[in-house]
């Protein structure tokens, strides 16, 4: 999210769908800022040329000539001479001088010029809506799960196997500690209870820590399975992730076997709850037997690859054990008829060496993918982030409607879930849930190539992912099934793909569309060559990261991952249930939002600078597609005039003399049109993506809070980054960035002190155009402060409980400053004026 919201988030996902007010908040500002200049320059000369006019006055200020004024008298014209000459008996009381021909034409052009610029931007902003224009078309897509299940599983004449594709499951985890490992284990239990044929499903915990710890914990975890999973069936609970289901209220049931509900509930629930306590146990229980931890992990988080299957393939032994019954009031559930079988689960820890980079998330991913091919090898991907889990067991068969769809389907390159989160406070305060862009952007992207790659719960192709091109794109497009030729130039690549020949011909398969649905003999040589095809250092020379798989060297991976398959020519589809597909923990703290925001936003402007720039970049892009990702990449640039702008109530505190232009009429008028358009399309927008006006204010709200911090953030820094050409990561000091919207929040809290303390004095000498315009100001300062108000809350640390506090303090503030204010003028009346 990645968007969003970003992932989004962009932070796309926050904002992109915002880029309607940033957008024309920023132009706007820009253009109402060069006004301001021109008519400053244009006093100034006037002021000029009164002064030089004067020097032939007696007593008047001398102004230097510096031979750029000539008497329009020198230059003498019929018109002149009959201006001059027919005033009959009456006086010439004053001379007239103009600018130099030399200077002052092309000071006229260059005036021209940049009229005729305003003005093709304007008409270039109306044609090309940049923030809108994608939104031409929004589409939802309901998957009819009924008629897959028709097609796919029931088929009595055939022995009753299902058909449907396998999928490999991928869970990215990164640290044990920071990630919590129950978490983590929620989304594994999660996979594997969801309603997808065992024989076809695999459990990747991909594991970048490489720590025993979330090793154990996944062996802990399926052993919890046998229990879970078989429970889950058997009543056909949800969510099937025990935290979550555990927390519900009452005890939701929907199965058939009322009878046995409440023992089997209680029963399960106790095993869960020692489940957890073992897992909370790991750490100290594996420190205790060190050495082997030692061995297993070498310092500096460097160690080769590991690859280990803890739950065999159903078809590789017999059904799993079983639970073993503990003596308590309660019994063993009885799982007759129900099916006990658990899908293959592998844990995997990719091979770090020193002197390679190992590229985060997406390092981890593409090793995975690779490790995935050997093993199962399945048509279909999918990766989940540990903080998130499946939240309705019928998610993976709801992408598999898309994917199989006779449509669409085999252009379809990925399937993207919305990003949903169960932790988030019910005012959503840090705007967390990110509607605008989860509802908004993504449903109006739908219509056009897709939705973008948003990080996790998105379904790919693992052809997609391997950047072969979509069926209507590839040479020979009669014979999809077995197009022989090819596959030879596949296989011929081991330069792009990297040298394994057990990795290129689980290529060649994919191609063929051969399944299966055993895996290989585990054998030494297998093995072998499995942990070297997940170390970082095979990635050396290929095409991974580049072309192939997730794309490396940038702070997110997402957008630029979906970028490269859109570029392809492969479409996507966005896939939202009524009953969420899938659920996350978000970020409940200021702290980790901005810096999410900040990577985000970094990343999304890496893209921008990087040959996968919109532009120029992926060949097969629709035109508003691309409009969107430009839209995507450029974002946080509209930031600089958005903080200039927030900025601007500084002119309060500048003494009242000093010649500022109001913004002319018909420029406010411009822009009163353009702001009451941008939220008639909001408010239009929020019915067709159905979200409510909090989610939109909280986007409001966040792109301000992103405008005065993290954007400005990440634009300095790309800045220095392109200056220096250093490449220096995305790491940012937390209290930096927070100045500038503390600055902005003072400036505005000062500005409407300022203002109050002024209008106690002038408020008898000002004319109402006057009164007018500190009115608009103020509605200005005010409306600055309420889109700041998350901000304000979160800097109040432990007062921020009570928001009250903020409605008291404020005022009280304000007075002070406009004391302060009238204090000052009394104090220094005689000095200076202001
Ligand atoms: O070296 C790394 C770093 C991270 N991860 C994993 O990447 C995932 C996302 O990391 P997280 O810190 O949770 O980032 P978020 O900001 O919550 O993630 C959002 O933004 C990311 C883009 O920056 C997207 O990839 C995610 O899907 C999206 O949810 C987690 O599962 C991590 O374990 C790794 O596997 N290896
Ligand atoms: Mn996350």
């Amino acid at each position: 999210m990645s968007s969003p919201a970003s992932h989004a988030d962009a932070d796309a996902r926050l904002s992109e769908p915002l880029l309607a007010n940033g957008g024309g908040g920023g132009g706007g500002g820009d253009a109402g800022f060069h006004d301001g200049a021109l008519a400053a320059v244009v006093v100034a000369t006037s002021a000029h040329g009164g002064g030089s006019s004067g020097k032939e006055k007696k007593g008047a200020v001398k102004v230097k000539d510096d031979g750029y004024w000539v008497d329009v008298t020198q230059e003498s014209t019929a018109v002149d001479d009959l201006e001059s000459g027919g005033g009959g008996d009456r006086p010439l009381l004053f001379s007239t001088k103009k600018v130099k021909a030399t200077l002052l034409y092309p000071y006229r052009v260059l005036i021209l010029v940049r009229l005729v610029a305003v003005i093709l931007f304007i008409a270039w902003r109306i044609k090309h809506n940049n923030s809108d224009l994608p939104k031409f078309r929004p589409i939802k897509r309901t998957p009819n799960l009924a008629a897959l299940r028709q097609h796919y599983d029931d088929r009595p004449g055939d022995g009753g196997g299902s058909l449907l594709p396998g999928i490999d499951v991928f869970v990215t985890t990164a640290d044990p500690v920071s990630e919590p490992v129950l978490y983590t284990m929620n989304c594994v239990l999660s996979i594997l209870a969801t309603d997808y044929p065992v024989d076809r499903l695999t459990c990747y915990l991909t594991d970048d820590s490489g720590s025993l710890v979330l090793y154990e914990a996944l062996v802990e975890a399926v052993s919890f399975a046998t229990l879970w999973v078989p429970f889950c069936r058997k009543h056909s609970v949800e969510p099937r992730a025990p935290e979550s289901y555990f927390q519900l209220e009452g005890m939701i049931y929907n199965g058939r076997s009322p009878g046995e509900f409440m023992n089997d509930y209680r029963y399960v629930q106790r095993e869960y709850e020692e489940f957890k306590v073992r897992l909370e146990m790991l750490p100290s229980t594996i420190k205790e037997r060190s050495d082997v931890y030692n061995s297993m992990k070498a310092r500096d988080g460097h160690h080769a690859g590991i690859v280990k299957i803890v739950q065999n393939h159903p078809s590789c032994k017999p059904e799993a054990e079983g639970h073993q019954d503990q003596a308590s009031n309660t019994t063993l559930p009885s799982f007759d008829g129900v099916d006990t079988s658990l899908p293959m689960v592998a844990y995997v820890s990719r091979g770090k060496t020193p002197g390679h980079e190992h590229n985060k998330k997406a390092g981890n991913l593409n090793a995975q993918l690779r490790a995935s091919a050997l093993l199962s090898n399945a048509p279909f991907t999918i990766n989940f982030d540990c903080d998130h889990y499946i939240n309705n067991s019928q998610a993976l068969r709801a992408a598999m409607c898309f994917m199989l769809d006779a449509r669409e389907g085999d252009n379809t390159g990925f399937v993207q879930f919305p990003q949903r989160f169960e932790n988030v406070d019910p005012t959503d305060r840090y705007g967390n849930h990110n509607r605008v862009f989860f509802d908004g952007a993504m449903y109006a992207l739908n219509g056009l190539q897709g939705p973008t790659y948003l990080g996790t719960g998105c379904m790919f192709r693992r052809l997609a992912l391997y950047g072969i091109d979509p069926p209507r794109w590839r040479p020979e497009e009669d014979i999809p099934v077995d197009s022989s030729k090819y596959e030879e130039n596949v296989t011929a690549e081991a330069s792009r793909f990297g040298n394994s020949t057990l990795f290129l011909d689980s290529v060649s398969k994919a191609l063929k569309q051969e399944r299966s649905t055993t895996p290989p003999s585990l054998d030494d040589t297998f093995l072998a060559e499995l942990e070297r095809v997940v170390t970082c250092s095979f990635d050396k020379g290929t095409d991974w990261g580049k072309g192939v798989g997730y794309i490396y060297d940038i702070a997110t991976e997402d957008i630029v991952t979906g970028f490269r398959i859109h570029g392809q020519g492969w479409r996507s589809m966005y896939c939202t249930m009524e009953h969420d597909a899938f659920c996350g923990i978000a970020p409940i703290n200021l702290t980790e939002r901005l810096h999410q925001i900040v990577r985000w936003s970094g990343g999304s402007l890496e893209m921008f600078f990087s040959h996968n720039n919109p532009f120029i970049g992926g060949r097969r892009i629709q035109p508003l597609q691309r409009v969107s990702y430009l839209n995507m990449t450029i974002y946080p640039v509209t930031s600089v005039f958005i903080l200039t702008y927030a900025l601007s109530p500084v002119m309060w505190l500048i003494p009242d003399e000093v010649y500022i232009q109001r913004p002319f009429t018909r420029y406010v008028m411009y822009l009163l049109v353009i702001i009451v358009m941008i939220h008639m399309i909001g408010w239009l927008e929020i019915k067709w993506a159905g979200v409510t006006w909090l989610d939109y204010w909280r986007n409001e709200q966040f792109f301000m809070i992103g405008s005065t911090s993290a954007y400005p953030a990440a634009v300095l820094h790309m800045a220095v980054n392109l200056l220096t050409k250093k490449g220096i990561h995305f790491r940012f000091r937390w209290v930096p960035m927070l100045i500038p919207t503390m600055v902005v929040l003072i400036c505005n809290v000062g500005a409407i002190g300022v203002a109050l303390g002024k209008t106690a004095i002038y408020i008898g000498t000002w004319t109402a155009a006057k009164k007018m315009h500190a009115a608009l100001g103020l509605l200005f300062n005010i409306w600055i402060m309420f889109l700041l108000y998350p901000f304000a809350l979160a800097i109040m640390g432990r007062w921020a409980k009570r928001p009250v506090i903020l409605v008291v303090l404020l005022p009280i503030i304000f007075v002070l400053v406009a004391l302060l204010y009238v204090g000052l003028h009394i104090l220094l009346a005689g000095v200076i004026k202001f």
